[in-house]
């Protein structure tokens, strides 16, 4: 008892906080931790053995531990809670968060283990582990006969205190040695699981060989959850009867007392039917351990696998089918007879497979709608019961469709109830054809590869008033929809056959035009990069539609086509190439753009500032507007989306279609969401602002020129600031700041990201951003202003102009301020021979 007693007096104590934490510390120093401690990336307390190598090689320093332990145990139950309560043990060891609590945590567990199987022991017929039927059996396996050797002298230990323990004792401590030893090994070999597995549960240790399926066999009744039996691993009293087979060799190295069983070897783990089930679910609800999770969870995945397979493989017969069911149909649709025969083996198929997918509810009540529809020129009554749901259709050729009810086989026909609608009648609308042939369409694939046409009855689901085929009425399909309007293409001299795309195809002016993308969208648009049939060259194309506009818009819009048209010779304008306006919709062919000055940003955006593509950048766009401006046009829309690069030159896009909508209130509360307020000019807003209550006729705002260059200030605002100067600002109270000559613009010296800002940028901004249009620098200022066209010296200027300051100086003897002015005059003019 030398090394393992347990006193009277400390037994009637309860474990001290000192205690708790020397016993941490002291499996820490053990060796056998260490060796386990990369096992601390896998979930689950610690197995017995780091408590028990702890005991075997440190017993003086867990004394005070085991005492504190053993305390417990003499506590009975109580002890029991509080290992099977990690959250207990939680609030106290792990909430610390490191490696002690974790140690302390698992050793507590552990001992736990050990203690309350004890306890047990002595009231009740329960084995060492604690096997109670409702007790979650341990993961930590442990060899049977070391179990009940283990428990029988550990607990005639602590029952017969002054008998011989000792020698007990030393058989113990040995036993422990080989077993802990063996399982290390083990467990040095099981580090393969993968680290999928911890997704599939909390991953527990086990101490058992390692077991790989060539080495292990599961008997056929595998699926039995009390039919497995382990052979040599689990205990006699394991109700479990798990049976695994372990390669001889193995096992003979490793643990040569292990009964290895041969029988049954060849059934494999492919066997193993999972359901619903996880292989750890699988594994727990077989109260396998968890060396088997490998295994198990190996089987698992490549079950896994080859469903997906499968499933893959079926969906790409199914699409086959489907394409040739929809080619099939069409071509039928055309001919009554193949459609007949068609129909025939189809009928022939739906008896033979059984229907996949639920029909919604929605789709039944669709149907129901479409059958009740009177632009079919049907008119029914459908009445829903529990068990049925009758359809008497008032048609001459419609006399009874019975439609089983959704409840009772949960399918519902719908491709047959379409089928036999006439959807070509005269007096369905286009849209409901639309739709109808639409639903008709995908139930056509559905239909080819499910079929189903009988209830689980037998019944068929769907007749027509005879127990004879249905009379099929014709069917015709639409072809799709390829283009809102008809198009005459004009012979293309490109050699494409455009006809064949199968990309959505615009005409224009006779000329197809093949989507490629959406480039963008605007307030009043969407832009798209299209193909030319005539040329193969990609355009942009945008598509404006005055559903929503009165006539005055439309003729705006018209208005400035023309000023598109009067600009398309100038390099800086994005050129159009061809129009058209076609019933409500306008259509403009563009040279197309790479991206938008908008994009550019947004890319660089949270980057340090790079004055000469902030400088590069806004003489880019000032030449845009100077050519705009020259043509004595004001654009009143300037915002980066609004100037595109087309092949690294900065073109301007967009400029009078926007600005021709006469309404603008509607056109900036409509953009605020996206930010366009941010660029319009003070005036501007005001105009429209004070004209709120004015009679229509009066309605004034001052959109000119100088409303151009504020929009151009706040762009180069944004690109050295990150964001436009009332930016802070959000919807509503960003106008009003605008507005407002009181809220003034900063600028600060420096950018967000502690750039210097050049003086000569701060000082572009504010004569471009300056309230009073009339003040404001005009287009050319701002082009020729310091900061767009920066001034470069030379050292040689600088020498020249001290030397001749100096001897200018020492013959004038006295200068004049009017003098000096006027000498500063002379060089700065000079100067413009130093512009970059
Ligand atoms: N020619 C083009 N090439 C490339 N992209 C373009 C072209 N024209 C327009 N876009 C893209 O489409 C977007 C919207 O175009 P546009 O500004 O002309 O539409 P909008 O309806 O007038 O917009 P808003 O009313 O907001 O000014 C642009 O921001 C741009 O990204």
């Amino acid at each position: 008892m030398a090394s393992f007693s347990v006193r009277s007096d400390t037994l009637s104590r309860p474990m001290n906080r000192g205690e708790l934490d020397t016993l941490p510390r002291t499996l820490a120093t053990n060796n056998r931790l260490k060796e386990d401690s990369d096992d601390e990336n896998m979930l689950g307390p610690p197995q017995l053995s780091n408590f028990g190598s702890a005991l075997l090689s440190d017993k003086e320093n867990i004394e005070p531990g085991l005492q504190g332990l053993h305390n417990k145990m003499r506590l009975g139950k109580s002890f029991g809670v509080l290992a099977d309560s990690p959250k207990l043990i939680g609030k106290e060891g792990m909430s610390n968060n490191n490696k002690r609590s974790k140690d302390l945590y698992g050793t507590l567990s552990n001992a736990a283990n050990l203690h309350t199987t004890t306890y047990s022991e002595e009231h009740s017929d329960s084995t060492m582990f604690g096997n109670s039927k409702d007790q979650q059996q341990s993961m930590t396996t442990f060899n049977p006969e070391l179990q009940a050797d283990l428990g029988k002298s550990y607990s005639s230990t602590l029952d017969n205190r002054d008998s011989n323990s000792a020698s007990k004792l030393k058989n113990l401590q040995q036993a422990l040695k080989d077993e802990l030893s063996t399982r290390g090994s083990r467990r040095r070999n099981r580090r393969f699981i993968s680290s999928r597995l911890s997704l599939l549960g909390p991953a527990k240790r086990a101490s058992s060989a390692t077991a790989t399926p060539d080495k292990i066999g599961i008997s056929e009744d595998f699926n039995d959850s009390h039919s497995f039996r382990t052979s040599g691993v689990a205990s006699a009293e394991n109700n479990s009867g798990y049976n695994v087979f372990y390669d001889p060799q193995q096992e003979a190295s490793s643990s040569p007392d292990k009964i290895v069983d041969y029988k049954d070897t060849n059934a494999s783990y492919e066997n193993i039917e999972f359901g619903e089930l996880n292989p750890y679910q699988f594994l727990k609800k077989h109260n396998l351990p968890t060396t088997e999770l490998p295994n198990i969870s190996r089987a698992y995945f490549e079950q896994q696998k080859g469903q997906n397979r499968r499933t893959a493989l079926r969906k790409h017969t199914l699409t086959k089918d489907a394409i040739h069911g929809r080619l099939t149909t069409a071509s039928l649709s055309n001919s009554p007879f193949l459609r007949q025969n068609e129909i025939l083996r189809r009928e022939d198929s739906f008896t033979k497979r059984e229907p996949r997918r639920k029909i919604s509810e929605g789709s039944v009540n669709c149907i129901s709608k479409a059958f009740s529809s009177p632009v079919l020129g049907v008119a029914s009554t459908i009445e829903n019961s529990n068990n049925h749901t009758k359809q008497h259709l008032h048609d001459d050729k419609y006399e009874a469709v019975k439609i089983p009810n959704r409840s009772s086989t949960g399918y519902f026909p719908k491709r047959e109830a379409l089928s036999n609608i006439n959807i070509n009648n005269s007096n369905a609308s286009q849209p409901l054809q639309k739709k109808l042939k639409y639903s008709l369409d995908g139930i056509e694939d559905r239909h080819e590869n499910r079929g189903g046409l009988e209830n689980q009855q037998g019944d068929p689901i769907l007749h027509h008033n005879s127990s004879a085929l249905p009379a099929r009425k014709h069917v015709e399909i639409l072809e799709p929809v390829r283009s809102a309007k008809h198009c005459s293409p004009k012979p293309s001299t490109a050699g494409s056959d455009f006809s064949n795309r199968k990309r959505p195809l615009v005409c224009v002016n006779g000329t197809e035009y093949e989507k490629l993308e959406l480039l963008g969208r605007g307030g009043t648009s969407k832009v798209y990069k299209v193909k030319s049939s005539a040329n193969n060259k990609v355009y942009a194309l945008k598509r404006v539609s005055f559903d929503e506009f009165d006539d005055s818009s439309v003729d705006g819009f018209k208005g400035e086509i023309e000023l598109l048209k009067k600009l398309e010779t100038k390099p800086r304008v994005v050129r159009l190439i061809d129009h058209e306006m076609d019933s409500g919709i306008l259509y403009l062919v563009m040279e197309c753009g790479d991206h938008d000055l908008s994009q550019t940003l947004a890319q660089r955006s949270g980057m340090d500032l790079d004055v000469e593509f902030v400088r590069y950048h806004a003489q880019e766009m000032l030449k845009c507007v100077q050519v705009v401006h020259e043509a004595g046009i004001v654009h009143s829309d300037l915002k980066p989306a609004n100037f595109v690069f087309v092949k690294g030159i900065l073109k301007i896009i967009d400029f009078g279609i926007a600005n021709a909508v006469p309404d603008h209130t509607v056109n900036i509360y409509r953009e605020t969401q996206i930010g366009t307020p941010n660029y319009m000019a003070p005036e501007a807003l005001v105009a429209m602002n004070f004209t709120q209550d004015q009679p229509a006729d009066q309605n004034k705002w001052k959109v000119g020129k100088p409303s151009d260059i504020w929009s151009c200030g706040c762009i180069i605002y944004q690109m050295i600031y990150g964001r436009p100067p009332y930016g802070g600002f959000q919807g509503q109270n960003r106008l009003l700041a605008i507005m407002n000559p009181e809220v003034k613009i900063v600028y600060p010296e420096k950018t967000p990201s502690g750039d210097i800002v050049p003086k000569t940028a701060i000082d572009t901004m504010k004569a471009c951003l300056e309230r009073e249009p009339d003040k404001r620098w005009t287009v050319y200022e701002a082009l020729s202003g310091p900061f767009v066209k920066p001034i470069a010296v030379t050292h040689f200027f600088i020498r020249d102009l001290i030397k001749n300051s100096v001897k200018y100086g020492f013959n004038q003897r006295e200068l004049s301020s009017d003098k000096i002015e006027e000498l500063a005059d002379d060089v700065w003019h000079r100067l413009a021979d130093f512009r970059l």
